[in-house]
């Protein structure tokens, strides 16, 4: 987080082992370090929270060190969001900091899984719809930024009651699917997004979007702008 945060840093809400227990590939594991750390809710200035509390935004800066549980690489809990009023549920972006994440993305029903490897600077879209898991899948402490509105809430249940996400990355990059899923797809694979009609781009930092209403609409609003979710949602259909 140091490097990337010259603004107030409060303190950081931490998740234990206990709280990921029942989405870990071995539930059994035992670890007596946390195992992330997020910043929520994070502004620059007075104005800048004015700002966004006024668009209805939160920045958040997450830090999930490199680690392995039990043979499984260390990742955030899982969750999906809520819908806004027009009935579609509110997406998400993040941008890599530092290190690689692994956005691992899939629908309610898990009826489409898709990976997308993110590197500093990468841009990456969760479409409504999606819940997500990230992972550090590195040698080094993976820190990443998100936008997402502050109207959402995460929903942790469908994951917990499945034991996790439809598959678990093990050390080496194996994906190894979860039983809980017996006809969850093959993993599609899709790249970072960049949209640059909204100014979202690789060399512009989501914390650059402050102040500009255009690029953070679709984060309250997606409903209106579905075009942008095009490509993970049905663009990209590598397999590896
Ligand atoms: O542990 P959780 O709640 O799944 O959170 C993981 C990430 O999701 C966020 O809550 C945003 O959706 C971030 O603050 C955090 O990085």
């Amino acid at each position: 987080m140091n490097g990337y945060w010259d603004g107030p840093k409060p303190e950081p809400q931490v998740r234990t082992i206990e709280e990921m227990r029942e989405v870990l590939a071995d539930p059994g594991c035992t670890s007596d370090q946390p195992l992330y750390f997020m910043y929520r809710d994070l502004a620059k200035s007075e104005s800048d929270r004015e700002w966004l509390r006024e668009h209805r935004i939160r920045y958040d800066i997450t830090v999930i060190p490199a680690r392995t549980l039990c043979g499984e690489y260390v990742k955030t809990k899982g969750h999906y969001h809520t819908e806004n009023p027009a009935g579609e549920l509110y997406p998400e972006i993040y941008e890599v900091l530092e290190g690689t994440g692994h956005y691992l993305l899939q629908t309610r029903n898990a009826d489409d899984v898709v990976m997308i490897e993110g590197t500093a600077g990468d841009k990456i879209l969760i479409p409504p719809g999606y819940g997500h898991v990230t992972i550090n899948p590195g040698k080094e402490d993976l820190v990443m930024a998100n936008l997402v509105s502050s109207e959402f809430s995460s929903n942790y249940g469908p994951y917990a009651e499945l034991r996790g996400a439809a598959y678990y990355e093990m050390e080496g990059g194996a994906l190894v699917k979860n039983p809980g899923y017996p006809d969850a797809p093959p993993v599609r694979y899709c790249d970072p997004v960049e949209v640059p009609d909204i100014g979202i781009e690789k060399e512009v930092g989501l914390y650059d979007l402050v102040g500009r209403p255009r690029s953070v609409a679709f984060l309250n609003h997606p409903e209106q702008f579905m075009e942008i979710f095009s490509d993970v949602t049905g663009g990209c259909l590598v397999m590896r």
